[in-house]
């Protein structure tokens, strides 16, 4: 079995993670729990910023929010001195209400409002990555209104097709996301952009894809971003301040996974910039990054408690746990795999292979097929390893299953730093008939 980070087993033969007895949390806490190795998230993250600062390369690590974003996690990442990329009004309020540096974030989306742009400008956030010609013209209109320059980076398309599965691929041309840099779309939104006096254009982004393990798309993709850059410096004299390249940096879920290192990403990025700069004659721009799931992915573990069984005869062993696709879609939208032990029986030798079903009434609410363990019986606790990018935060409500608490734990202390749902929240929202009300 694998361990990230600081999880081990102990002397009584349980998870631990952080210097904390999984057990104790899942008894506290109840199940289903988040629990985030926070020393991890921490070495994850000073790995990029570090190897940026080794090379003398001015950066920005944007920690990208949509893999998991609560006020302690905005406020972790603040500690770490990154900066954070927000792809919604919601992931921007959580951002403002933790207290983090305005001027620090980056808005994302393909589709902002007209309220969530008033809102950045408010807020004098740090850039707007501006991703089609509709937002070109909100975001001048608004500009115009504030009275402010909004610094911009202009999203493309370069193109490139990254191994990954199809659903999180972003960076090939049949994408719904930026302006495509090979039919004219880039060049069209650059010209427009320079021509405004409410834009200062810093630079350029692109975003690949995700779960992405080799780091020839990265360099691939900067090289046409520079190809760009070459033509744009002739025809407008354009210089970017910024390039930014995205995540999309890949992690071990299983033994199947092989990563590279945060470091080998960086270096082939800083490499092939440095050689497109001195090609062109520029001055090095600022390189700018968005890892999500490679800061928070395998710092996040789930624990269930473990309920029915079913057997189908000669076929499968189906065992039951008290989650699902409420609380990680990520098997059933993606068929993304995942690494499980039982978490109070961590040593016990494996005596069957069993598929873990969620609670959810769906046939493909299936968390993981064919997992080797004990005997698991009602009241084990499963632990199930890396969940912790795009799990809670695509955590739903489907069939009024309340979402999970999550509790950070570092250095043998646990904090609680999402409550877990009530049966009452889930009603918050609704509107009794108004017969009803009146009676
Ligand atoms: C624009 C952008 N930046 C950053 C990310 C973060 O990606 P990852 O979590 O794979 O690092 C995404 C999601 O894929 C994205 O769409
Ligand atoms: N949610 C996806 C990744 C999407 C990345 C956002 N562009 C996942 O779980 O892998």
């Amino acid at each position: 079995m694998y361990f990230h980070g600081t999880s081990r087993v102990n002397e009584k033969g349980h998870l631990e993670i952080g210097g904390v007895d999984v057990v104790d949390l899942a008894q506290e806490y109840g199940t289903p729990l988040y629990i985030y190795d926070v020393a991890l998230i921490r070495e994850r993250a000073r790995a990029f910023k570090q190897t940026f600062e080794k090379h003398g390369v001015k950066a920005q690590v944007a920690y990208a929010s949509k893999a998991f974003s609560t006020v302690a996690m905005v406020q972790l990442v603040e500690e770490e001195g990154l900066s954070l990329d927000v792809v919604s009004g919601g992931e921007l309020y959580t951002a403002l209400k933790a207290g983090f540096p305005p001027e620090r974030i980056h808005f994302h989306g393909n589709n902002k409002s007209y309220e969530e742009l008033e809102m950045a400008l408010q807020h004098e956030i740090g850039c707007i990555v501006v991703d089609n010609f509709y937002e070109l013209s909100l975001l001048e209109q608004l500009s115009k209104q504030h009275g402010v320059t909004t610094s911009v980076l202009l999203r493309v398309t370069p193109g490139i097709e990254a191994h990954t599965h199809d659903y999180i691929l972003t960076g090939q041309e049949d994408s719904k996301f930026g302006f495509d840099l090979n039919n004219g779309q880039a060049d069209e939104a650059i010209e427009k952009a320079l021509a405004s006096s409410s834009f200062k254009v810093l630079g350029l982004h692109c975003h690949i894809g995700s779960q992405i393990f080799e780091t020839t798309g990265f360099v691939l993709a900067a090289r046409k971003i520079f190809k760009k850059i070459g033509d744009w410096k002739e025809k407008f004299g354009f210089v970017p301040e910024v390039v930014n390249l995205g995540g999309g940096f890949g992690i071990r879920y299983t033994s199947e996974d092989d990563p590279i290192s945060a470091s080998m990403y960086v270096e082939q990025i800083i490499d092939e910039v440095k050689k497109q700069v001195a090609e062109l004659g520029i001055p090095m721009p600022e390189i700018w990054i968005e890892p999500g799931r490679s800061l928070v992915g395998d710092a996040g573990t789930t624990i269930y408690s473990i309920g029915s069984r079913k057997e189908v005869p000669n076929v499968r062993q189906y065992v039951a746990v008290d989650g699902g696709m409420s609380d990680n879609i990520r098997p059933a939208l993606y068929e993304a795999k995942y690494e499980a032990v039982l978490a109070n029986r961590v040593l016990d030798e494996n005596e069957e292979v069993v598929s873990i079903a969620g609670k959810c009434c769906e046939s493909g609410d299936m968390l993981i097929w064919d997992l080797p363990l004990p005997k698991a019986q009602a009241g084990d606790y499963l632990a199930v390893f890396c969940t912790g990018a795009y799990g809670y935060s695509m955590a739903n409500n489907y069939n009024r299953i309340p979402r999970p608490a999550v509790v950070f734990v570092e250095n043998g202390e646990a904090q609680l730093v999402v409550k877990r749902e009530t049966y009452e929240d889930l009603v918050r929202l609704d509107v009794p008939l108004k017969a009803k009300v009146n009676k």
